[in-house]
C-alpha cells in the first residue's frame, strides 16, 4: 500500500472505513483499559475518525497521525473547530491542534513524538498496511510508547483467498506474536451481516477481533 493509494482513495471519497460513529470497542472497553481521563492517547493512521472526538470529550488530550492532508481538514471542519499550527522542533510532519486534539498530517514512520505515550488506540491503522508493512508498523508504534502503556487494537478476520486488502485480515497468532506487546483478546464478533461488500467476495465469515495491548 503506497502512500498514493490513499491519497487517491481521500481524493476520490472512497473512504468506506470511515464511520459515522464512535466504535462500538471503544464505547465498551475504553473506560476499563485506561481509567485516567487525562491521560494523552496516541491514534496512528486517524484518518478522520470521529473515535478522536469521543476520546477528546471524555478527557484525554489526543494525537493522530494522518498522511492526507483532506482527512485532517476534513476532521477539524466537521468539528466546527479552527486549528492553530503546531511548533516542535526536530518533527517532520506539520501539526494542527484545536480543543485538545493535535493532528499531524504527515508519514507515521517519520514521527517523533515529543514524549512516550502511555495510551494509544488502533482500530484500522494495522489491518490498513500490507503484511510487509505491519511489522515495521508494529516496531514504530512501539517507539512512540513508554513500557506498560496500555492500548485498544481493532482487527478484523476473514479468507484473505477471497479478497484482497485493505482492510487485511490479521489472525490471532500474529497479534499474539507482536514484538514488544503483550496482547489479550477482549472480544470476538461476528460482522458479516454489516459487511454487504466481503459477502460480495464470497466470505462468509468475518470478524472482528478487539485486543488489549500492553507495550513491554
Ligand atoms: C483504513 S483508514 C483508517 C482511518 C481511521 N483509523 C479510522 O478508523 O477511520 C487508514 C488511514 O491511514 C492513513 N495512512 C496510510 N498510511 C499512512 C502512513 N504511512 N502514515 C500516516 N497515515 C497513513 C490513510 O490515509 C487512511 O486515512
Amino acid at each position: 500500500m503506497d502512500k498514493e493509494f490513499w491519497h487517491q482513495r481521500w481524493q476520490a471519497g472512497q473512504i468506506g472505513f470511515h464511520t459515522p460513529e464512535a466504535h462500538w470497542a471503544l464505547l465498551a472497553y475504553w473506560p476499563e483499559l485506561v481509567h485516567q481521563i487525562d491521560e494523552p492517547v496516541l491514534v496512528p493512521l486517524c484518518g478522520k475518525t470521529l473515535d478522536m472526538r469521543w476520546l477528546c470529550e471524555r478527557g484525554h488530550p489526543v494525537t493522530g497521525i494522518e498522511l492526507n492532508p483532506i482527512a485532517v481538514h476534513d476532521f477539524f471542519a466537521e468539528w466546527k473547530r479552527r486549528p492553530t499550527p503546531i511548533e516542535q522542533a526536530d518533527q517532520a510532519l506539520s501539526g494542527l491542534e484545536a480543543d485538545g486534539v493535535s493532528l499531524w498530517q504527515g508519514d507515521f514512520f517519520a514521527f517523533k513524538p515529543a514524549t512516550a505515550y502511555r495510551a494509544f488506540y488502533d482500530r484500522a491503522a494495522l489491518i490498513a498496511l500490507p503484511p510487509a508493512m505491519r511489522k515495521s508498523y508494529v516496531e514504530q508504534l512501539r517507539k512512540c510508547l513508554a513500557k506498560g502503556s496500555i492500548g485498544l487494537l481493532v482487527t478484523l478476520e476473514y479468507d484473505q483467498n477471497l479478497k484482497g486488502g485493505p482492510p487485511f485480515s490479521v489472525s490471532f497468532e500474529e497479534v499474539a506474536e507482536m514484538t514488544g506487546f503483550d496482547s489479550v483478546p477482549l472480544e470476538r464478533r461476528d460482522v458479516l451481516d454489516e459487511s454487504s461488500k466481503f459477502r460480495a467476495h464470497g466470505i462468509t465469515s468475518l470478524h472482528e477481533t478487539v485486543y488489549r495491548l500492553t507495550a513491554v
